[in-house]
This record gives structure tokens, C-alpha cells and sequence, in this order.
């Protein structure tokens, strides 16, 4: 049985470098886990890391995002590679975002997405960038999305059809801007799983998550759109890291096949 995989072209994003000249308190503060790179480095750094907090050991270190569609199998996917003893899995901290001192986020989100899509959104960029400089304990990193889709993709989704004030926006796209232009968010591999947005719809229900008993099929064909237009098309955002495409429709059987036989490109991801 033929399975088609991609392997799209790099074309790492530069985000503006900055020299940072004051903030000397919170740069002794991050001490102990981080350095700044020198505004001049060049050979042995990563690709627009000058000018930037890095956490210290990460430039030796693999990071692979798993991107995709809600539902479209991303938990999943993780839970194989977590048997792995070289690979380190993270996924989303949607615990957080279901409780968060006692309140539900998330939840409200569906419920309102006019009122709280910047609350939850807030949270989850915190929450994401979190995951992205926690100390690196394996040779890989595997982690579930990454602080550039709840960007793209859920936060544009949100402004983009008409759920998100245009002042809740700017306010998230300043902190996301200052974020990349200040902090080094290493990622060496963007491994997308491809779905059709029906193939999701039914995992969604079949997941049967509370919050997402709202979520209609039109509101992952506009997800689908913005992951298409960001890995595939390449038309809208930077695209952080080469992308692995998995056609992901399959089923789970045929999948785990797929991940087995995409193995070897996926470890590579440490040799670059
Ligand atoms: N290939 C597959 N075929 C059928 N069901 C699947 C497949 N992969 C995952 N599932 C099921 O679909 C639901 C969503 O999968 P999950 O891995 O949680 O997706 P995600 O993390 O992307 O939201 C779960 O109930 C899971 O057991
Ligand atoms: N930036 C984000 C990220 C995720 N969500 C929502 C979408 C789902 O309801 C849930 C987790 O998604 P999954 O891992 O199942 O694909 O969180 C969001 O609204 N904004």
C-alpha cells in the first residue's frame, strides 16, 4: 500500500533581531537558564537567534511541532513516538486552559468567543511559550502545536470571522510580535497532519469533549484554510521550520504505519 508523504521546503521565518540594552534585572534573573545571544553571532547559532533570549543548551537540541486540525489525531500521533526513549513528548496544556484557578477558559471561549476569545487566547499564548523554554530533557523534543498556530491559526480565526474585536487583536499581535522578536523559539521540524475537516468532525464527536460539542463543521473548514494557507500555500504567515506533511484521513492502523515509516525523517530533525 503506497502512503504519499511530502517533505516541503524550508524557509525558516526571520523575525527582527533586537539588541537588548536595558532590562538588566530581568536578564539576571534568567541567569541561571538562559543566555543572550550576541547581536553578531553567526556560524554554530540558530538562524535568527542573534539579539535573543536562548535558553541555554536548546541550540543542541531537536523540536518538532505536531501541527493539525482539532481532532485530526495530533494526541495521538505523540502518544507513539512518546515509547521512543530518545524523544520527549509535550502536549497542549489544555488542562490549564480548562481550569485556570477555577474558572474555564476554554469553555467561555465556545460560549462567547466575542467576550473571552482574548482570555483564552492570552492564556494560551503564556501557557504555549511556557512549553516552548521548558528545559529540554531528550535529544527530541516532540510537541503538540506551537505559539505560531495559536497565532495563524486560532487567533486569526477569531478576528477573521467577526469574533474578535479588532482592539483584542492588536493587543495579542503586539505581545506575539514582541515575544518572537525577543525570545529564541527554536523549531526544526513542523510535521503537519493533513485531515479533511469531515475526518475531524467525526473524531470530535467521537472524542466527545465537553466544550467542543458547540463546534460546527464550518468552524474546522476555516481552521483547515488558515493551516492550509500557512504550510502548504505558504501565503499568509513565516513559516518557522521545514514541514512534513502525514496525510492523516486514514485510519488509525494505517496511521500508526505511516508514523513507523516516517520515523528516520522525523529523528533527522536532530542532525540539522
Ligand atoms: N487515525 C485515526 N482513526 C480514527 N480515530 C482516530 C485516529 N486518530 C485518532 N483518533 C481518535 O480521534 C479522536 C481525536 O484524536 P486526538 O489524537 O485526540 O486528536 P488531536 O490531539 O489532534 O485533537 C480521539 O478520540 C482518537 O482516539
Ligand atoms: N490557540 C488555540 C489552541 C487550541 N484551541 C482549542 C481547540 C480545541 O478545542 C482545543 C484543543 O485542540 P486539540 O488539541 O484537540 O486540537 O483547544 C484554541 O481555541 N486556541
Amino acid at each position: 500500500m503506497s502512503v504519499c508523504v511530502t517533505l516541503v521546503s524550508a524557509r525558516r521565518a526571520v523575525a527582527p533581531a533586537c539588541l537588548w540594552t536595558g532590562w538588566s534585572g530581568w536578564r539576571k534573573a534568567c541567569a541561571g537558564g538562559f543566555r543572550l545571544v550576541p547581536s553578531r553571532a553567526r556560524s554554530g547559532t540558530r538562524p535568527g537567534a542573534a539579539g535573543k533570549l536562548l535558553r541555554d543548551g536548546e541550540d543542541r537540541k531537536a523540536v518538532i511541532c505536531v501541527e493539525g486540525n482539532i481532532a485530526s489525531g495530533k494526541t495521538t500521533c505523540l502518544e507513539y513516538f512518546s515509547k521512543t526513549s530518545s524523544i520527549e513528548v509535550l502536549t497542549e496544556p489544555i488542562s490549564k486552559w480548562r481550569d485556570v484557578r477555577g474558572h474555564n477558559p476554554l469553555a467561555l471561549m465556545y460560549q462567547d468567543p466575542l467576550r473571552w476569545g482574548i482570555t483564552l487566547q492570552t492564556y494560551v499564548q503564556l501557557t504555549m511559550l511556557d512549553r516552548h523554554l521548558s528545559a529540554v530533557a531528550a535529544p527530541v523534543r516532540m510537541m503538540e502545536r506551537s505559539i505560531f498556530s495559536a497565532k495563524y491559526i486560532f487567533v486569526e480565526n477569531l478576528f477573521r470571522s467577526g469574533k474578535m474585536p479588532e482592539v483584542d487583536y492588536a493587543v495579542l499581535s503586539e505581545w506575539f510580535d514582541w515575544i518572537t522578536a525577543n525570545i529564541c523559539i527554536p523549531v526544526d521540524l513542523i510535521v503537519y497532519l493533513q485531515t479533511s475537516p469531515q475526518t475531524c468532525h467525526e473524531r470530535l464527536k467521537q472524542r466527545c469533549r465537553e466544550e467542543e460539542k458547540v463546534i460546527p463543521l464550518e468552524y474546522l473548514e476555516s481552521i483547515h484554510q488558515l493551516y492550509e494557507e500557512w504550510l502548504i500555500r505558504r501565503t499568509s504567515w513565516p513559516v518557522p521550520a521545514p514541514v512534513l506533511v502525514i496525510p492523516a484521513d486514514h485510519n488509525l492502523q494505517r496511521m500508526l504505519h505511516q508514523y513507523e515509516e516516517n520515523r528516520a525523517k522525523i529523528l533527522a530533525a536532530s542532525c540539522l
